[in-house]
């Protein structure tokens, strides 16, 4: 019995029921009767997982059995959403789990909306893989991700007065019945200390000597592929004291110092960073990063490989993505690994790390890009600041040979920075490192050829790529828009969601009326069901007929919510001046979602200020109920997916060369709104491959930027030169959102007028003109629905599945799993 393969419950109604109540009562340990709807969840959870749990044995058994080239993606954020609905659509269970459920006189929808969802990133990046690990199980690739189980992720928002307010995130307060601890596959994670050489017999090696160290305890989290058997693993490590309790101290009456080592491991999984920009440098995250990549290292060699393994085929058997820099301390400590404790010479060692590891740049933002100073770096990780400046040494010195003694190249392209003070950049190592780099877009891509890391592209012909990000259709399409999936189906078959290019069948449907009347009754279905949402959950009303223009995204200056409050305001001002008739304003309702990171001040000054202008506009009766703003609060992936099939209008106006891609905007294609924007990130190739009349372009193109800026931008000129936008501008200036205190706003104008790094004032002309245009194509339903369906029918590229398929092909060679 004990060799008989594990086998999944029969797929019946009645099996699940069993399950459900052998979960209730001997793991949870309650009746039906008495139980809580916290039990009922854990129980639902516990036999979806009996249900997939099969598979997951199996595949991790051929996994490691077949030796396949492999994937790990060392990410530091996954933003993954809520769990359940994701496992019965991939287990093909949504079906008889309502009726067994039914049967027991419970609700799946009310356990569903119990789920607390893993908030364990800030925004694209971790979002993008997620997307990514579902995918790759879809696609049935050997893989694992790896990343960081935090205990608290990223913070719940909440508004006083129209200002943000963090909370804590205590998603584990209840538990979290999809996770598997495996502390019997701990690993011991050193810091600190220093480093000595040494002779061993007659060969002098280098050895680290730790100060300290901690326990990697791994959480494993099942992500199982789309209806296809498969279930691929997320190993997320969680931080406990290797001597969690001093009992010799405790028994001196000294408690606190008792524990006072497990209080301070603890902390290094204790919270997710905020910030999705702007690093800030602390100790305690590259304490994270360095006990997440070196856990995950060492987990895949020790669990993956055979005792025997020839370390020299390591790149037959996997590639380590890093996604973004946050991971790259991996590097240096995979040499030290084969060089220190494998004792391989470095050389070798070299060779082989340069092809087991590729580099994501996930930014254009010089200051998104990590640094860190070799002060901390060498007091934390003293061995691997040695050998960085090894990687560091060679690497220069190839580049003299190629280039001769250019010192200014030298200084451009050293991975150690001399000012302001003497710092390992990031981007630079992981570039040197990765066997290939690759951005998040054709024009992020190449801009970091031609500028970023150009000195780089030209030292490394054919290293640096792209691959243009996607999301899952599982979530974002099937799970989000079942009356859209519902409708598509009907038109074209099954199928589209493991093919999503397929949705190009659906073309010939827009110029059907009743396809289209079909369409615009499902559009006008979610806006009702997010309407019951944001009444239930936060109190507002959406109006019937309104166009939903929305803009959800993290806060950040170069995304220019500010453009989209100047628009509002220009609407509002046009029509409290008397300027414009209240019955020539388009009706529509300006949807925001945004979370600010909380040491970012103007980001939480510009929400302040939507807030603001807001409730001033929505309790105008001279607007006549036509412009409405609403701004939930705490903004996630849940969220997402109840905003997004309802939205007519996307909002992607971020400064072209700013967004490296953007997810969101395939997002709300692929649900059939249209998109107002710039041709930056991932813009461009969407309105190429929908066409210029189904996307609302605007404003200037990179060069255009890169040139306003050669000839000096002065922000006040466009203020001085544009009647609509100084109207607009000293409205704000005048208190007029703000009980008349010209002060509160005061920074936020005056940045606008005088500094605009993000040039919101040399955009604004061309984006009132196409909010015009736009008003203009809404009045015919007609037309737009009918690019609405074209939308629809050719964003089907933007699919994760075929990015994962770009990744095998250009960077992993990593072929699924027969
Ligand atoms: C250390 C601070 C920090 C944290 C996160 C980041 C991320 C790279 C920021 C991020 O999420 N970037 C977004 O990544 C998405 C997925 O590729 C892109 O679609 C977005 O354009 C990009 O802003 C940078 C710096």
């Amino acid at each position: 019995l004990a060799l008989a393969p594990v086998t999944a419950p029969e797929t019946s109604a009645d099996a699940f029921v069993a399950d459900f109540l052998h979960n209730l009562n001997f793991d949870r340990g309650v009746a039906l009767s008495a139980s809580s709807e916290n039990d009922r969840y854990f129980a639902l959870a516990h036999t979806v997982r009996d249900y997939l749990m099969a598979r997951w044995l199996e595949d991790l058994r051929r996994q490691k059995e077949s030796q396949a080239k492999g994937v790990c993606y060392l990410s530091a954020e996954y933003l993954l959403g809520r769990q359940l609905d994701n496992n019965l659509l991939a287990g093909g269970l949504a079906d008889i789990a309502q009726e067994a459920l039914a049967s027991c006189g419970v609700s799946l929808d009310d356990l569903r909306q119990h789920e607390v969802e893993p908030g364990l990133g800030n925004g694209g990046l971790g979002r993008l893989a997620a997307c990514f690990v579902d995918s790759l199980a879809t696609l049935g690739v050997p893989s694992i991700g790896y990343g960081i189980r935090y205990e608290y992720g990223i913070f719940r928002q909440t508004f006083v007065d129209g200002q943000q307010v963090e909370q804590p995130d205590s998603w584990l307060s209840l538990g979290s019945p999809w996770e598997f601890a495996r502390p019997e596959d701990a690993q011991t994670i050193a810091f600190g200390g220093h480093t000595e050489t040494y002779d061993d017999e007659g060969v002098t090696r280098s050895r680290w000597v730790p100060g300290w160290n901690v326990q990697a305890v791994p959480y494993n989290y099942m992500i199982p592929g789309f209806q296809n058997g498969r279930v691929n693993t997320l190993r997320l490590w969680s931080a406990v004291a290797t001597k969690a309790f001093d009992l010799r101290i405790f028994n001196s009456g000294d408690y606190e110092e008792a524990v006072r080592a497990q209080t301070y491991a603890e902390t290094i999984s204790k919270v997710l960073y905020p910030e999705d920009s702007t690093p800030q440098g602390k100790e305690l995250r590259l304490q994270q990063q360095y006990f997440f990549v070196a856990a995950s290292i060492h987990d895949f060699l020790d669990s993956m490989l055979p005792g025997d393994y020839d370390l020299a085929k390591l790149p037959e058997r996997v590639i380590f993505q890093l996604n973004d820099t946050h991971p790259v301390i991996a590097v240096p400590e995979f040499m030290r690994v084969l060089v220190d404790e494998k004792k391989m010479d470095w050389d070798a060692a070299w060779a082989i790390t340069r092809q087991c590891f590729a580099y994501t740049c996930h930014t254009l933002l010089p200051e998104a890009l990590e640094v860190w100073p070799v002060e901390l770096l060498g007091r934390l990780l003293p061995r691997h600041l040695e050998i960085i400046y090894r990687i560091n040494e060679e690497f220069l010195d190839a580049v003299r040979a190629r280039y001769g003694d250019d010192e200014m190249r030298i200084r451009n392209m050293s991975i150690i920075a001399e000012h302001p003070v003497r710092s390992v950049r990031m981007a630079y190592l992981a570039t040197v490192a990765g066997a290939k780099v690759n951005g998040v877009a054709e024009l992020h891509s190449q801009l970091l050829r031609d500028k970023v890391l150009s000195d780089f592209d030209d030292f490394f012909p054919g290293k640096f790529t792209n691959v243009t990000n996607g999301v899952t259709p599982r979530r974002f399409l099937r799970l989000a828009n079942p009356g859209l999936s519902g409708l598509i189906t009907e038109a074209i078959g099954e199928g589209w969601l493991t093919d999503l290019e397929r949705l190009r069948e659906l073309e010939p449907f827009a110029d059907d009326a009743g396809f289209r009347a079909s369409f615009a009754e499902v559009k006008a279905a979610n806006k009702r069901r997010l309407n019951d949402v944001l009444r239930e959950r936060d109190g507002f009303e959406v109006s019937d007929g309104h166009m939903l223009d929305v803009m959800v995204k993290r806060l950040h200056e170069y995304k220019r919510q500010l453009l989209k409050v100047l628009h509002v305001v220009s609407t509002y001002e046009g029509v409290v001046s008397g300027r414009v008739a209240a019955s020539d304003v388009q009706p529509r309702t300006v949807i925001f979602g945004a979370k600010a990171a909380p040491g970012y001040t103007m980001a939480k000054r510009i929400i302040h200020l939507i807030n603001a202008v807001g409730s001033v506009v929505n309790s105008d009766p001279r607007l006549d109920g036509r412009l409405k703003v609403i701004f939930p609060p705490n903004y996630n992936v849940t969220l997402a997916e109840r905003v997004i099939p309802a939205a007519d209008l996307s909002e992607q106006i971020s400064l072209a060369g700013k967004e490296a891609s953007g997810t969101g905007n395939m997002k709300f294609a692929l649900n059939g709104a249209l998109t107002i924007g710039t041709d930056d990130g991932a813009n461009v190739e969407i309105r190429e491959l929908v066409g210029d009349d189904h996307f609302f372009l605007f404003g200037m193109s990179e060069p255009e930027v890169e040139a306003l800026s050669a000839r000096g931008y002065r922000p006040s000129e466009f203020y001085q030169a544009d009647a609509g936008l100084r109207a607009a501008i000293d409205l704000i200036a005048s208190g007029a959102f703000s009980r008349g205190d010209r002060s509160v706003f005061e920074p936020v104008v005056s940045n606008l007028l005088y500094e605009d790094r993000f040039m919101v004032l040399a955009d604004y002309a061309s984006y009132i003109a196409a909010q015009e245009r736009v008003d203009a194509a809404y009045a015919d339903q007609e037309a737009w629905t009918r690019s609405a369906v074209l939308n629809v029918a050719r964003t089907g590229f933007f699919s994760s599945d075929r990015s994962i398929r770009d990744y095998i092909d250009r960077i992993w060679h990593t072929p699924p799993l027969a």
